[in-house]
């Protein structure tokens, strides 16, 4: 689907979108997976629903945070082309006017519930958690989720750019995801596994030196490399039974346009070529980019202490093909969209050695990535 005006009409329709440098994909005439099922019953139904379909058919969409919640994952034929989305978008060229704008939690909210999450992980309880806040925007008339996504192709070309309806795309007023993820969960392709998880985060500077010293710090920085270790084994042991060759080299570092990261790009080769991508989603979401390490333990934290409900928002989002090829990205980036209410997402992994303060900064760092996309004129 290379011309825009097709492509935003198909948004407009309820198409899923998925935007990279390298490939656009969009999914049209979508149909439910499971109809009202959680995110793990799409998730454990998907291969054997693309079994009968015909070749061009994929799953795509977003599976929640929480497993147990709805999924929004839909069956549709695929079209991909080459590059990023085309722009600019038809009718894509307005932005909305934001009448209020509201932290949820207040900031020093947050502060609070990360000196929360402090106690537990002092107590023993949990090592790392990743707690996060919202930001809703208020505009005067609704937002418009082909000019949303539009800026954030535009601002982000090294991002994954995503538009996934949420709620019955016949319906009228639903609800959508919207978000620039820098973070791929896993790419398969055949035997060959590619994944590049993020965690350790500090904002970009607009001075230059300033910048270079940040992304300095950041690699230097012990807190930040512990917070990223906890990511990188828990992969690496989710991959385990599946995988053979599993290489995850010393992390380096990757910038998006607000923020600067730890990165590790690890590869592995698939044992058997019948476990497909949805298989290695449910073996690692969330992983603890997201949710925390021990998993179990740092989602009891969130649950206590973090009070958001967070829908897909660090979910996973994505697609698999009738081949069992597909690829995700971690819903980081990303915010909940229905008629006039923007519902901006952003979190961080508080470690030993986080400073509530700090992770104030950096998750409104984060939340840039679609706020600047949504009000920027
Ligand atoms: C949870 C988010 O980011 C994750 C991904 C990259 C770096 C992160 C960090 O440094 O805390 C987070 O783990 C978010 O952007 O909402």
């Amino acid at each position: 689907m290379a011309e825009p005006e097709a492509v935003a009409q198909a948004v407009r329709a309820g198409a899923t979108v998925f935007s990279g440098e390298k490939s656009t994909l969009v999914q049209t005439g979508p149909r439910p997976l499971v109809p009202g099922g959680s995110g793990l019953e799409q998730l454990r139904r998907t291969t054997a629903a693309l079994e009968d379909a015909e070749d061009g058919v994929i799953a795509a969409g977003a599976v929640p945070f929480d497993l147990t919640a709805p999924g929004a994952l839909r069956l549709g034929r695929a079209e991909t082309t080459p590059g990023p989305l085309p722009l600019p978008l038809a009718g894509a060229a307005r932005r909305a006017t934001v009448a209020r704008s509201r932290p949820v939690p207040a900031p020093a909210g947050y502060a609070e519930a990360v000196r929360a999450a402090l106690t537990r992980i002092r107590a023993g309880d949990v090592q790392k958690v990743v707690l996060a806040r919202a930001l809703e925007l208020e505009a005067v008339e609704d937002w418009s989720v082909p000019d949303l996504l539009a800026a954030l192709v535009g601002r982000n070309p090294a991002a994954t750019a995503l538009a996934v309806p949420l709620d019955d795309p016949d319906r009228p007023g639903g609800r959508w995801l919207v978000g620039a993820s820098p973070e791929l969960l896993l790419r398969r392709r055949g035997p060959s596994v590619l994944l590049r998880p993020l965690a350790g985060s500090i904002p970009r500077s607009p001075e230059p030196d300033e910048d270079m010293r940040r992304a300095d710090a950041l690699m230097a920085s012990d807190k930040d490399r512990r917070e990223h270790r906890f990511v990188v084994e828990a992969v690496v042991e989710a991959l385990s039974p599946f995988c053979r060759k599993v290489n995850a080299p010393e992390p380096e570092l990757v910038a998006t346009p607000a923020v600067w990261h730890l990165a590790t790009r690890i590869t592995a080769l698939l044992n058997d070529t019948e476990t497909t991508s949805v298989d290695l989603v449910a073996a690692l979401h969330p992983t603890p980019a997201v949710g925390g390490s021990p998993r179990r333990a740092a989602l009891d934290v969130i649950r206590e202490v973090e009070g958001l409900d967070r829908g897909c928002y660090a979910g996973a989002v994505g697609w698999q093909d009738v081949h069992g090829d597909g690829e995700w990205v971690v819903a980081v980036r990303c915010a909940q969209v229905q008629g006039r209410t923007l519902r901006i997402f952003a979190g961080a992994g508080i470690v030993e050695g986080s400073d509530p303060a700090a992770e104030v900064v950096e998750t409104a760092a984060k939340m840039r990535t679609v706020l600047d996309a949504a009000i920027a004129r």
